[in-house]
């Protein structure tokens, strides 16, 4: 469960009276996410959450993540939106938090998604990325290649105690994808950057929407894809599901079609993914706040994606006939 920072029920009551949001009927903490504490607050005027910005978001984000869901709803998007208090202004503080009130979504994130969930999250993606063309703020990738070295200094003395061996793993991976091999020339725009099964919403099997902003940014496209690719094509077990990854793949290509070089790009783009997520795991693994009501989730599930992704050599493995060539 993820409450870093808890909230008074009178300190919440005073915080509401900014809104136009009626009165509160009550409010619990979200047992899910790890990155912010977020709330269900139900009031006389419907259901909303409360989000307190924790540890890795900068303040001077904020403002993107407020404008770009606002951006992406207005652009046929199903997310939720900021709601605004009396004075015109989503972002305030509570409790010595950076803190926004968005709108509920319906609909629950799949425990164990199905080809035809991969599919939705594929055309999501693809139109979020169309949606995102003509969104003028800018925010760079703090956690792209430039950014995992400082997170493996944070992690590596211990690594070797999550797992025998796993610093070396971290060190030849990262000089690996370091060495000037990472893209620079691939089709750049706005990306989610955490589109995993816990941030699509369906009802049924049908994607109702998509949620949590607080890591989208400007970077490669097809890098979102690869960070979905890892997130929902792999089984519990952690074996590729290449059916899964072939639902996604075109789904997406139906609303915006891969170029051949981003095709080609996506064994390297997933590694990166998958290291990107294994270091975070891993400095909250070693570094969970004494109190927080928080599980860490498993950073050795990104060593064994790692692991397959070193090994492919072409986006065949990923069940894709590659651009140009005949079925
Ligand atoms: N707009 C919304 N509508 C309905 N439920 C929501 C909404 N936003 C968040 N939630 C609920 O809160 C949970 C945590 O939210 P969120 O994913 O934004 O938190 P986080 O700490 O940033 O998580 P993550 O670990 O995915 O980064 C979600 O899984 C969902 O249950
Ligand atoms: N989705 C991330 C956590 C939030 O950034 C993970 O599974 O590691």
């Amino acid at each position: 469960m993820a409450v870093y920072t808890d909230v008074a029920a009178d300190e919440l009551a005073d915080f509401l009276k900014q809104y136009d949001l009626g009165e509160l009927l009550s409010y619990k903490g979200i047992a899910e996410g790890v990155e912010n504490s977020n709330f269900l607050l139900h009031t006389s005027k419907g259901s909303f959450i409360l989000t307190l910005y924790e540890k890795r978001v900068a303040k001077n984000d904020l403002p993107f993540f407020l404008a770009l869901m606002t951006h992406l709803a207005e652009h046929g998007i199903n997310c939720p939106l900021p709601v605004k208090a009396r004075d015109g202004k989503a972002l305030r503080e509570l409790s010595g938090r950076p803190a926004a009130i968005i709108t509920f979504l319906e609909g629950v994130w799949p425990r164990k998604p199905n080809a035809t969930h991969c599919a939705g999250v594929g055309e999501a993606l693809a139109k979020m990325h169309l949606a995102g063309a003509d969104f003028a703020v800018r925010r760079a990738n703090a956690l792209s290649v430039s950014g995992w070295r400082p997170l493996f200094d944070a992690a590596s003395d211990r690594a070797d105690e999550v797992q025998p061996g796993l610093r070396a793993f971290l060190a030849a991976e990262l000089d690996y994808l370091s060495s000037g091999v990472w893209p620079s020339d691939l089709p750049e725009g706005v990306i989610h950057a955490d589109l995993f099964n816990d941030n699509a919403f369906f009802l049924g099997d049908q994607l109702s929407g998509i949620i949590d902003f607080t890591f989208a940014c400007n970077d490669m496209l097809a890098y979102d894809v690869a960070i979905c690719l890892n997130a929902w094509c792999f089984e519990p077990d952690h074996s590729f599901n290449v059916t899964k990854a072939r639902a996604f793949l075109n789904a997406y290509g139906r609303v915006r079609k891969l170029s051949q070089a981003e095709e080609a790009a996506l064994p390297l783009l997933a590694r990166g993914a998958a290291i990107r997520f294994l270091l975070t795991r891993l400095v909250d693994w070693l570094n969970v706040p004494p109190g927080a009501l928080v599980k860490p989730k498993d950073p050795l599930e990104y060593v064994r994606k790692l692991r397959f992704h070193q090994s492919v050599t072409s986006v065949r493995d990923y069940g894709l006939i590659p651009s140009g060539l005949v079925a």
